[in-house]
């Protein structure tokens, strides 16, 4: 059976550093690249990509919005760098952010089950529906091995709209986010799945303590404070929007500090330097040392 997600990743960061990149497509960066925007186009883009960074980088994080546009063969280009991408060693996390309600998610949980012609290592996925329709999607990460990054603070300007908005208890919906998938990390949650054997990869939990669950939360570079507790949590935080979105290493440590599981993901910042594949590296080589430092 495979690893739970959570150790997983935790031996991709252990091996190769916490920096996620981000595979998105943009029109603007296929013109920038010299490419057409279409599906021919795209391939040359993702293929360069995964070239430079498929062996080096612990997690990428294929951006479904820029396939979709191009129709059946663009997730046909993506359905192959996903298993390029695995099998070079990098996890893949579908970035999706999929959220419906439970009968429906169950569908789309499916991409991280055997079988699926485009399986990943992990999903992005949207709360809004209630904790209850993202079930079926634990259940599914628990009995493969899987993972989800559940959108809890957001790096967009205008995330707290919602996202600050109080329950009845006084929580702020992000704290409630946090706090359910902080629930779904508990072994003993859902009675009669198959739980991750806690024994299993301790050798591995040095790096990241107790953090290594398998249920994640995104939690934006952005933000001009933590206005999140995560100290419960017990499993990884994507911090997007680094570079182009404004945020920078010194915010990432403002806001999480040393001892959290945080995986700082970066997209355009990286993106802008292709199609040299050394370039590309390069960019991903500077992002992890700054980020280490
Ligand atoms: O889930 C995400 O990855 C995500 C969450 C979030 O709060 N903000 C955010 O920018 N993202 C994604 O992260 C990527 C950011 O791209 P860059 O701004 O180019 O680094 C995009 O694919 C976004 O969809």
């Amino acid at each position: 059976m495979t690893a739970p997600f959570g150790a997983r990743l935790a031996d991709a960061v252990a091996r190769r550093g916490p920096l996620c990149v981000g595979i998105d497509p943009h029109a603007e960066l296929l013109a920038a690249w010299g490419l057409t925007d279409d599906v021919e186009g795209l391939r040359r883009f993702t293929d360069a990509v995964v070239e430079a960074l498929a062996g080096t980088v612990a997690v990428l994080k294929p951006q479904s919005a820029f396939y979709e546009r191009h129709g059946a063969r663009g997730l046909l280009v993506l359905e192959d760098a996903v298993a390029t991408c695995r099998a070079a060693g990098a996890l893949v996390l579908l970035d999706a952010k999929r959220g419906d309600i439970g009968s429906t998610m169950a569908g789309y949980a499916d991409v991280l089950a055997p079988g699926h012609p485009m399986q990943v290592d992990a999903l992005t996925v949207s709360p809004y529906l209630g904790p209850g329709s993202l079930e079926p999607a634990v259940r599914t990460a628990r009995a493969h091995g899987g993972g989800l990054f559940v959108l809890a603070r957001t790096s967009n300007p205008d995330a707290a709209t919602f996202q600050h908005a109080r329950l009845a208890d006084g929580r702020t919906v992000a704290q409630a986010v946090v706090d359910t998938v902080a629930g779904w990390n508990d072994p003993g949650w859902l009675v009669g799945d198959p739980a991750p054997d806690p024994g299993a990869h301790a050798d591995l939990q040095g790096r990241w303590g107790a953090h290594t669950g398998s249920f994640g939360v995104v939690v934006g570079a952005t933000l001009a404070e933590l206005d999140v507790d995560l100290d419960g949590l017990r499993g990884p935080v994507l911090a997007p929007g680094l570079g182009a979105q404004g945020g920078t290493p010194a915010d990432l440590r403002r806001l999480f500090g040393a001892g959290r599981a945080v995986v700082p993901t970066v997209s355009r910042d990286v993106l802008g330097t292709g199609p040299d594949v050394a370039a590309l590296r390069g960019a991903a080589q500077r992002w992890a040392a700054e980020l280490a430092v």
